[in-house]
């Protein structure tokens, strides 16, 4: 097992309707997440954030697509650009990339960095399927396609910074879904994706169905990415996001998870990257969410009662 982790801030806001989630990483920060990750006897190291302009400085529209709508997706492209390197990068090393958002646009870089050397399996913790693309988008917000973009689905597929060709379908299972456009759900049903809904939490319980979606993500993959949107959570739970969606997993489902993907990777050190997104303190109520996600991570990472 990595026994370094380096976080990576990503304060981006681009792919969000809201402004706030450029404040992720900061709370996140302040809320404790490397102190948690030490406690596991891991060593942390930080390299700060990416820097990037602020969103009212640019005009959403510009370069605008001849097919659908993306909203600064030239920014996005940018910044996606770099974090890919960085992760690329810090994997390279030896070192474990923990990529803390912004909103859930960043996994685009992330999922390109740490695909670049492997075939890459992902379990994807999210109320949402995030699998638009601008031809579907209801919103025209690319957080609502990271998953879209890696798979190379339409116009995506031209585009080399957002396409992740070692990411497929197969290999990708959604946990605790139950927010989908009606575009996205046929584009689910058509796809070789495999998705765990919250019914199946409720009736399979959490364990079961993470076990499982760990077993497609790994199954024929080089290693594993996990993406962990807070607002899988119930809002209840985790009030600051900024697309918040009644019945959601509760805090000790949520725990659970992220022990499993830790004793799967404590196994068998499948575990490659992670990003932890759209927390907006904006939104938040104390500090919480972005507490939470500080301690979800280090469950991920081995934290346990005993
Ligand atoms: N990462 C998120 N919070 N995604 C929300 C996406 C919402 C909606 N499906 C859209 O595409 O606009
Ligand atoms: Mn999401
Ligand atoms: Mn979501």
């Amino acid at each position: 097992m990595d026994r370094t982790v380096r976080i990576i801030g990503a304060p981006m806001d681009y792919g969000a309707n809201r402004r706030g989630v450029d404040m992720g990483p900061s709370a996140i920060r302040y809320a404790g997440v490397a102190a948690e990750l030490e406690t596991t006897g891991l060593e942390v190291t930080d390299a700060g954030d990416l820097q990037m302009p602020r969103a009212e400085e640019r005009d959403p529209e510009a370069n605008q697509l001849n097919r659908g709508n993306a909203k600064f997706l030239r920014e996005i492209e940018d910044v996606s650009r770099r974090l890919a390197r960085e992760v690329g990068e810090t994997i390279q090393e030896g070192v474990f990339p923990l990529v803390l958002g912004g909103d859930h646009s960043i996994a685009i870089g992330s999922m390109n960095g740490s695909a670049r050397d492997a075939d890459l399996g992902v379990v994807w913790f999210d109320a949402h399927a995030d699998l638009n693309t601008p031809e579907t988008s209801p919103s025209g917000n690319v957080h609502g396609m990271p998953l879209g973009a890696a798979l190379g689905r339409g116009i995506f597929g031209e585009m080399d910074w957002a396409h992740a060709p070692r990411v497929r379908e197969e290999s990708v299972a959604y946990v605790g879904l139950r927010s989908i456009d009606d575009r996205e759900r046929e584009l689910i049903q058509q796809s070789d994706i495999t998705s765990f809904t919250m019914s199946d939490i409720d009736s399979r319980g959490i364990t079961t169905v993470v076990e499982e979606a760990l077993d497609v993500a790994t199954s024929g993959t080089d290693g594993i990415h996990v993406s962990l949107d807070l607002d899988w959570l119930d809002p209840k739970t985790a009030p600051g996001v900024g697309t918040p969606v009644r019945g959601g997993v509760t805090y000790r489902e949520a725990h659970s998870a992220l022990e499993a993907v830790s004793s799967r990777h404590a196994e068998t050190g499948v575990l490659r990257s992670m990003d932890v997104v759209e927390v907006n303190p904006i939104l938040d109520e104390a500090n919480e969410t972005a507490t939470l996600a500080a301690e979800l991570s280090a469950s991920a990472f081995g934290k346990r009662i005993l």
